[in-house]
């Protein structure tokens, strides 16, 4: 048998970090949204106990480092599976970009692996599976538009954002999350109004969620990599409403509303910027049905 699964990108629209907890991983209360830029995964039944990844991407490990690996062999070991499966992952989101690829990567894989082996999991049991793998892959399992906090593995569904387009650059860099929050300075970073930012979401007042954009880990990144400066300029520079680095980078984005400026902001950064995606929100809470 065979599963496709559609494993979409996010972005942050407010991120914050509270403080830094005693497992070494940092408090964080944020809001994160489904774009339309997706990873393909499809997976294949196979008769035999081995968990087979398939990419065609350089940057990608096709071994245990794999994230969607790590989500077949959980569900295998937990579930006690004595079956295989390969694991084709086509990337369309760029690889170490601050927008979840891996992590989707892996709750994809979780949702196809609880259909392919009828394993009768509701999303809420495989986003707690998903913790164990990566902060982000639990909110990656439900995709739509929600505040996380805990690790960023406690999800509240909010409203979907209105309706706008998504530009996003991807400057020739990976960005180490982990390097990110090792180097952020609690005491002296200005934390954003999440709360005002999921007021304007439920009240779709599209200028406040340009307004309240924020990330405390932008200022750790854009010193370590210049280069994230420059092209949030360009973004700006060329029209985008409002501009900022998604999770720890270094991937850019700019809202735009309007279909007629779209255009100029992305054909302008494709002058600075290899990576260059127009998308739109997929905020809605049922998108991966
Ligand atoms: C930056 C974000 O992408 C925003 O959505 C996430 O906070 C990161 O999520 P992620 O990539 O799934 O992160 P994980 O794979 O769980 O953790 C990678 C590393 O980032 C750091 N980390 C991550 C999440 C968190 N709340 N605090 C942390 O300090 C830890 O050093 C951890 O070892
Ligand atoms: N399926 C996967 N796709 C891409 N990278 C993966 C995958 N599985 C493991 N990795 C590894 O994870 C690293 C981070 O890649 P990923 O694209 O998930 O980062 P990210 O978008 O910054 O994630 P996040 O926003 O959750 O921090 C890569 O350098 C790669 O070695």
């Amino acid at each position: 048998m065979r599963i496709l699964e559609k494993a979409p990108a996010k972005i942050n629209l407010s991120l914050d970090v509270l403080h830094k907890r005693y497992d070494g991983y940092h408090e964080v209360k944020m809001i994160m949204t489904t774009i339309d830029l997706a990873d393909r995964v499809e997976l294949i039944d196979l008769p035999n106990e081995q968990i087979r990844i398939i990419s065609h991407n350089r940057f990608v490990p096709d071994d245990h480092r794999n994230l969607a690996y790590q989500a077949a062999r959980l569900l295998k070991d937990r579930y006690e599976i004595k079956r295989g499966v390969s694991i084709s992952i086509t990337k369309t989101i760029p690889v170490a970009a601050g927008l979840a690829g891996g992590s989707s990567d892996a709750a994809a894989t979780l949702r196809g692996l609880n259909r392919l082996w009828k394993l009768g999991l509701s999303l809420d049991e495989l986003a707690e599976l998903g913790a164990e793998i990566g902060s982000d892959v639990s909110f990656c399992v439900y995709g739509g538009t929600a505040l996380a906090t805990g690790r960023g593995e406690v999800i509240q569904h909010i409203d979907p954002p209105p309706h706008c387009w998504v530009v996003l650059a991807k400057p020739t860099i990976g960005v180490s999350t982990a390097d990110v929050y090792r180097n952020l300075d609690l005491k002296t970073i200005e934390h954003p109004d999440v709360n005002g930012m999921i007021q304007a979401i439920q009240l779709k007042e599209y200028e406040t969620i340009c307004h309240l954009l924020g990330n405390v880990l932008e200022n750790v990144t854009l010193r370590m990599y210049p280069e994230v400066a420059n092209i949030k300029d360009q973004m700006k520079r060329f029209g985008a409403d409002a501009v900022l680095m998604s999770g720890s980078g270094p991937t850019v984005f700019g809202l735009v509303q309007y279909e007629s400026k779209l255009h100029r902001v992305y054909n302008g950064l494709r002058g600075f910027c290899d990576q260059v995606f127009a998308v739109r929100m997929l905020g809605e809470r049922n998108i991966l049905d």
